[in-house]
């Protein structure tokens, strides 16, 4: 890449269409054509507002949906003043399409969030996601995509302050890195989660625009933008298949709600109000959740296996006829032996359909055996006939017997009630040991009662979609893919089945007993094996000598992960602080002082354990914080963060109080390491390492 930076002499000037720069200095026309940009952004304000449609609704619901689309229109059509308008500017050689064409002149489009376009419609700027963009984003020196230009465009507080040029077709100019692409990534973080729209790299283009019909999950170390990649997609997939995804709807799901509140704005920041977000809790609440399980209990409760237990036990209540069903209509009887019922229940049994709708279908089918007598003895019934037969009370009553209805949370609080009910429906799948550790220790008199954990939750839902087919969206992102159980992740994959999904995750940060160990095993259990699974590993957030730290976990955690690289220029402040057992957390305290001297947010992460030592540490300091997903601001830059929440967040600074206790925390040591192994990879530019107790050892450094 060879870039030049251009700016102003005085960065920090004034500037605008009669800025720094006149007229017809290159920035000066920017600034024009920036100014001509709004105001013809203004003027498809005006219109939209402008539209009467007192004569194009048929009627008032039509009325009331058009108004509310036309109102969503106007919001779209806002011009935020501190969000660019563009941010890059593409010089082709040809116009696109035409790049062959003899005598074609080349054309320039301008790249922004949305598309503008001037009073004759010509556009004035271009949509991101517009096939005529995606050179922005992967054109190189080695492949120009037809580009003789691209020019990124720098901006100051909303001000168009700088630009910077690469003449992808010049065998002359010399590659370099992008500053305006270095300074955004270096930019320090505070307030929520912002896009990257301006800086996707080709490698992160590349899943943005895969398209909708295929699955792609991404492997990625801490910081190389799976998170913003996921979103970025979902925004491209609506732009490029509106109306099929507002039909079926777009969802992305993220591990907790302070993560969701991190991102929350993004995908808005893009045009894209319509995106569900939820937890994979929120998506399995059929019941209020008090209970706990063991690590041993859910790691069983979240396995596939149970899946078949669930089946079993959803279809245990079959019963097989041993009376003939007998209708009466007008004088006469018509009687279905009992064999021939049988026949229509197991045949039921074999065919793939859901429980629920088999029920349906057994009174149907009965009815139909009584009609076929009826036609057998002369008699000409037509559907009604058969619908009524279907609904009489004997056939009602014998469909019932044989196919009773299933309540799903009732059958869930059986099984883990009635020993001998799940003995029966986990005969050869689970173990005594497993079924007596899944078991409550006294059976639950009711729903509502019951003390439900996550993941009976989990399969509450399981035995739903056995029962009824759970609606699929159109696109499903699943963030932080890696802690899901197998049962999880087919609740996500019944989200899914008819639509495609976005899978980001990095087995190396799974911090639950049932964390999964190979990307295939977790596609299987999703429904989607066909995914293609991407990896990156250049890391957009943590500095060079953090991630080197943080790496020396690797082996123990994650064996076969390559530690992510790091794309930021400054090594990082990194340092470690051994102190006694008494000084600890006044020395975390001068930490958190310290890094509060420097630019942006801070994270102060501590096991779950000492949140409220520390809490109370803070007070006592007199430092205000926040809680994880609350939003930084300049006034408050300082959130106290339990470890089991930091995943997916980060910050500027990071204080990490006591590592052991982290370590500690866990049920494991892999999974403690692992949570220690997320809690290093939060910092944008800084890591101090706070200790009393000895660090594990997978952090000292070899001796030599
Ligand atoms: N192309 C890019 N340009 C600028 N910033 C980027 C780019 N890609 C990622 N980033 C930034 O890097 C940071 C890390 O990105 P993100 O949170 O998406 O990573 P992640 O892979 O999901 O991390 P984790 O595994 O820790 O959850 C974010 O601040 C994001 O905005």
């Amino acid at each position: 890449m060879s870039t030049t930076l251009h700016q102003p002499s005085e960065p920090s000037g004034p500037s605008g269409p009669s800025g720094p720069s006149g007229p017809s200095e290159p920035l000066g026309r920017e600034h024009a054509h920036l100014a001509a940009s709004r105001a013809a952004l203004r003027a498809m304000r005006a219109d939209a507002e402008a539209l009467d449609i007192k004569d194009v609704a048929a009627n008032w619901v039509n009325a009331e949906v058009l108004k509310a689309q036309i109102g969503d229109r106007i919001a779209a059509l806002a011009d935020l003043a501190d969000t660019p308008l563009f941010f890059g500017r593409l010089d082709f050689l040809h116009p696109p399409g035409a790049e062959h064409a003899e005598g074609a002149e080349g054309v320039q489009f301008y790249i922004g969030r949305r598309h503008v376009h001037d009073g004759d419609g010509d556009p004035m700027v271009i949509d991101w996601r517009a096939p005529v963009s995606q050179p922005f984003y992967r054109a190189s020196r080695r492949e120009p995509m037809d580009v003789a230009l691209r020019r990124r465009f720098g901006y100051t507080g909303g001000e168009l302050t700088a630009y910077e040029d690469e003449h992808l077709t010049d065998p002359a100019e010399e590659e370099t890195t992008s500053r305006l692409l270095q300074s955004e990534i270096e930019r320090p973080r505070v307030g929520p989660m912002r896009d990257i729209v301006a800086t996707i790299q080709p490698e992160q283009d590349e899943i943005v625009r895969a398209g909708i019909g295929g699955t792609v999950c991404v492997q990625g170390a801490p910081g190389t933008g799976k998170t913003a990649v996921g979103l970025h997609r979902v925004a491209y997939l609506l732009y490029a298949h509106r109306e099929r995804l507002a039909r079926t709807g777009t969802l992305v799901v993220g591990p907790n709600r302070s993560f969701l509140h991190y991102i929350e704005q993004v995908l808005p920041a893009l045009g894209e109000l319509q995106v569900k977000q939820a937890t994979v809790d929120d998506l399995v609440a059929h019941v209020p959740v008090r209970g706990t399980d063991t690590a041993q209990a859910a790691r069983i409760k979240g396995d596939a296996r149970m899946a078949q237990v669930l089946r079993r036990a959803v279809r245990s209540g079959i019963t097989m006829p041993s009376e003939p069903v007998v209708v009466v209509r007008g004088s006469r009887r018509w009687r279905v032996p009992a064999y021939e019922v049988e026949e229509l229940v197991c045949e039921l049994m074999e065919r793939d359909m859901r429980y629920g709708a088999a029920a349906e279908a057994l009174p149907q089918r009965i009815a139909h055996a009584v009609l076929v007598r009826m036609e057998a003895a002369g008699e000409a019934p037509d559907d009604r006939v058969q619908d009524a037969v279907a609904r009489s009370r004997p056939v009602k009553d014998a469909a019932k017997a044989a196919w009773p209805p299933v309540d799903p949370a009732k059958l869930v609080l059986r099984l883990l009630s009635d020993g001998e009910f799940l003995a029966s429906c986990a005969d050869g799948v689970l173990t005594e040991e497993e079924q007596k550790e899944i078991l409550w220790d006294r059976p639950a008199r009711g729903v509502k009662s019951a003390p439900w954990s996550a993941a009976d939750a989990v399969l509450i839902d399981e035995a739903n979609d056995l029962v009824r087919r759970t609606p699929s969206l159109g696109h499903v992102v699943l963030d932080e893919a890696q802690d899901l159980s197998p049962m999880q992740y087919r609740a996500v994959g019944r989200r899914c089945t008819t639509g495609s999904a976005t899978i980001l995750g990095d087995l190396a940060q799974g911090t639950t007993p049932w964390a999964t160990g190979s990307w295939t095993e977790a596609l299987a259990h999703l429904g989607k094996p066909e995914a293609r699974v991407e990896e990156l590993t250049r890391g957009f957030r943590v500095p060079r000598e953090v991630i080197a730290y943080a790496s020396r976990l690797l082996p123990s955690i994650a064996p076969g992960l390559a530690p992510a690289t790091s794309v930021r220029e400054s090594a990082g402040d990194m340092q470690v602080r051994g102190v006694a057992a008494e000084a600890l957390t006044a020395a975390v305290i001068e930490a958190c002082h310290e890094s509060l001297e420097r630019e942006g947010s801070i994270g102060l992460i501590t096991a779950d354990a000492r949140v409220p030592v520390v809490a109370e540490a803070l007070a006592a300091a007199g430092l205000p914080y926040l809680s994880p997903g609350e939003e930084t601001s300049a006034g408050a830059r300082l959130t106290l963060v339990p470890a089991s929440l930091a995943k997916g967040l980060e910050y500027d600074y990071v204080v990490l109080d006591e590592p052991a206790a982290v370590v500690d925390g866990e049920p494991d040591a892999r999974t403690g390491l692992r949570r220690l192994y997320v809690a290093l990879t939060r910092a944008v530019s800084g890591l101090i390492v706070v200790h009393a107790a000895p660090l594990p050892l997978e952090l000292e450094p070899p001796v030599r």
